[in-house]
């Protein structure tokens, strides 16, 4: 099989051409603009939140709102987005994650809009960003924070994404897979640096990634260990090595109530 991101970042190309010629840039800048100047819609400071939650000596989860995956298909029927929102927010969560690509994890704009109105702290646009539109148009959503992958931009695009990204007010959650990934991602200023444990080629996830790259991040980063923390020993084994920020999905997911499934994981 060709490599799922090759794939999936081929479907984005596609829809970013087709999304803004619905909605056009200048509308998307000119909606991001006024949500800044809107009390409720303005950004809510996703890494501060994520420090404060560590500075406390807790831990600093971003908890996840996703339908589906391609590797794991549907993980969650019955699926609400302001109802998880509030349960994550009730049971200590720093911050949301939703995802909004529609056409591999079932996800959607309207989705983190309901998921962030139904709370009061901050949701990333979880989403494969690859063009400045899609960074207006997360900020127009009223999303927090941002995502940049490595594995799917050039060293001067994720540049220029992260310059887009800050200037609209938005944090950037950097993410990585590899030792050279994790050196190119040290390009930009974003403090927050995700590791994700999940091999985008094979689907292959272990843990050993984030302890394996570890040494090689420089103090002043926040480190959120990504994907496959199931269970308490998991989050254990990363405190043991000072990891103290998590992203965490399909284990919530896949629980009754995801936000008493967080407080069980982490409380
Ligand atoms: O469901 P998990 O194994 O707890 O993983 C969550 C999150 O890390 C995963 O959804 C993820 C990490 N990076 C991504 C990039 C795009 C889409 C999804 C992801």
């Amino acid at each position: 099989m060709s490599d799922i991101l090759e794939k999936i970042v081929a479907t984005k190309k596609v829809e970013v051409a087709a999304d803004s010629q619905k909605i056009s840039l200048a509308n998307q800048r000119e909606q991001a603009e006024e949500n800044n100047r809107d009390e409720t819609l303005k950004p809510r400071g996703f890494i501060h939140s994520i420090n404060q939650k560590i500075a406390s000596g807790k831990a600093g989860v971003i908890a996840e709102i996703k339908k589906a995956s391609p590797s794991k298909g549907i993980l969650r029927e019955h699926f609400h987005p302001a109802e998880i929102a509030q349960s994550y927010a009730n049971n200590g969560a720093a911050c949301l994650s939703v995802l909004t690509d529609r056409n591999y994890f079932q996800g959607a704009n309207a989705y983190l809009q309901s998921a962030r109105a139904a709370c009061s702290i901050p949701v990333l646009r979880k989403d494969f960003t690859i063009d400045s539109y899609q960074i207006y148009e997360a900020r127009a959503l009223g999303a927090d924070a941002i995502l940049l992958i490595v594995a799917c931009l050039e060293r001067n695009q994720m540049q220029e994404l992260e310059a887009c990204a800050h200037e609209l007010g938005l944090d950037v959650l950097v993410e990585v897979h590899s030792a050279p990934e994790l050196e190119q991602a040290l390009d930009l200023k974003t403090p927050l640096l995700g590791i994700n444990n999940r091999n985008l080629k094979t689907f292959e996830v272990t843990l050993q990634t984030t302890l394996s790259l570890l040494s090689m991040v420089p103090a002043g980063k926040t480190i959120v260990t990504e994907s496959g923390i199931m269970n308490r020993a998991d989050v254990q084994l990363m405190r043991n090595h000072h990891i103290n920020a998590f992203l965490v999905g399909e284990a919530l997911m896949r629980a009754t109530d995801p936000g008493v499934a967080l407080g069980e994981l982490f409380n």
